[in-house]
């Protein structure tokens, strides 16, 4: 099932739970807006290419639309209309007051020098706008993006529009950005999977994990878990996979893959197949890479008892199924993965403020936002007797649907 049938398929089962009315669950479903931009740029070696940029939001009944820009060749319009929807329900999750938006290049980042990819952001930018801003939508990083993608976008907005540093979020600090953010998504990680393992009497320390991904959220994920007493025993990124069943030395593997560009060849570990990452051995398994990877094709093969969703969408409605009947417990992707735009939010509001935020601050608030969400959606399990991913969901969407009432349906 593709990313988006997913998707909706996840927000009717929501819709029926809650009794929403049909046209209403219409409204809901359909996006906002949908942008497709062709963006072409010189090449370092003069010739010129074409790349095909989309900003999809999705709903802003509760506020500016709020997600980030990912530069991937798979990007492509279901899968970021699915995620401009997941963003309008994890911003609901989280309660923060925005709705959702989420945007992407088909492109590899990793094939561009960097004056491409500025031209590239800038040309993007430049298609966009009129469309986005500190009121309306704000973007944010994402898979293949970081500050510096920010930092360009900022700038070039800014010769549109006055200088607008909250007009995006995930900047560098120097330019606005609030500390913490970088680490702010493997931290709600962290924080959501205590969250989890506290109810089933179990604590970070003593757990093993595997993570799949080793960028900003899963280096940070594996980072923070490690300090915290868990035993991180596999992970890869597009590199490879490496496994140490008496956990891998996390610093010392942060060290080499700045060093080599990846986890291949670190030498305190041993590589395994990446192929078999996602059913390795451990307690805590956590997708934090693409989208679709958990599907009918391994799931009956996972051995985790937990899997924490830091990636977007990586359980497929099929793999759901099969984990639960083997009694797997799913912490969804809208939940586990929220402190990144929860900190973002942060950000938006200290430059709104034009008041930095210290560290301590944005790392209790977002353990405030983190443990709250929990709650909340348990509440909403036991409601609806349902999964944690409809607890999630359901929650949600009942926040969103009150707001589009609220605001009223008069055309
Ligand atoms: N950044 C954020 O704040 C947030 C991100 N997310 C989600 O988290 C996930 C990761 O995002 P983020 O860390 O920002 O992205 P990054 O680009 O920083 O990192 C992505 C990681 O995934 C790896 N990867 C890509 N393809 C594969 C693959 N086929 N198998 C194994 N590893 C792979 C990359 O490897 P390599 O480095 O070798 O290319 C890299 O380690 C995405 O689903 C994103 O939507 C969710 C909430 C917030
Ligand atoms: O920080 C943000 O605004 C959004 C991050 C994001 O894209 C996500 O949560 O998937």
């Amino acid at each position: 099932m593709n990313a988006l049938a997913a998707t909706n398929r996840n927000f009717k089962l929501a819709s029926r739970l809650l009794g929403l009315d049909s046209k209403l669950e219409k409204s809901l479903l359909i996006p906002f807006r949908e942008i497709k931009v062709e963006c072409t740029i010189p090449k370092d070696d003069g010739s010129l290419v074409s790349y095909v940029g989309f900003r999809v939001q999705h709903d802003n009944a509760r506020g500016p639309m709020k997600g980030g820009i990912r530069y991937h060749p798979e990007v492509e319009p279901d899968e970021v209309n699915a995620l401009a929807q997941l963003m309008t329900w994890k911003t609901a999750v989280a309660n923060i007051p925005y709705g959702g938006a989420k945007g992407g290049i088909g492109c590899n980042p990793a094939e561009l020098s960097i004056s491409e990819l500025e031209r590239l952001t800038r040309v993007f930018t430049q298609k966009i706008h009129d469309l986005i801003g500190t009121h309306v939508d704000v973007p944010a990083p994402d898979m293949g993006t970081g500050p510096q993608t920010m930092a360009w976008i900022l700038d070039e907005y800014s010769k549109f529009h006055g200088y607008s540093p909250a007009v995006v979020t995930g900047k560098p600090i120097d330019l606005g950005g609030s500390l913490g953010r970088d680490a702010a998504t493997g931290r709600g990680v962290l924080f959501a999977t205590e969250a989890l393992l506290n109810e089933y009497g179990k604590s970070v320390s003593g757990q093993s994990f595997v993570i799949q991904g080793f960028g900003n959220v899963g280096s940070w994920a594996a980072q923070l878990i490690s300090e915290k007493g868990g035993k991180v025993v596999a992970v890869s990124d597009v590199t490879g996979a490496i496994k140490n069943s008496n956990g891998i030395d996390i610093p010392s593997l942060l060290k080499h893959s700045s060093e080599h560009k990846g986890v291949k060849g670190f030498r305190g570990a041993d590589p395994i197949d990446p192929k078999s990452i996602l059913v390795e051995d451990c307690d805590v398994l956590i997708p934090a890479a693409l989208g679709g990877v958990i599907n009918k094709e391994n799931a009956n093969e996972i051995k985790a008892k937990f899997i924490i969703e830091a990636a977007n969408h990586p359980t497929d409605p099929d793999a759901d199924e099969i984990l639960k009947k083997k009694g797997v417990v799913i912490l969804p992707d809208i939940y586990a993965n929220s402190g990144g735009v929860t900190v973002s939010y942060f950000e938006w509001v200290q430059n709104i403020q034009g008041f930095m935020w210290d560290e301590e601050k944005v790392n209790n608030e977002l353990k405030n936002y983190m443990t709250r969400g929990f709650k909340d959606v348990k509440d909403m399990c036991k409601t609806h007797e349902c999964d944690l991913r409809m607890g999630a969901f359901t929650l949600a969407v009942n926040r969103v649907a009150r707001a589009t009432v609220l605001r009223g349906w008069e055309a």
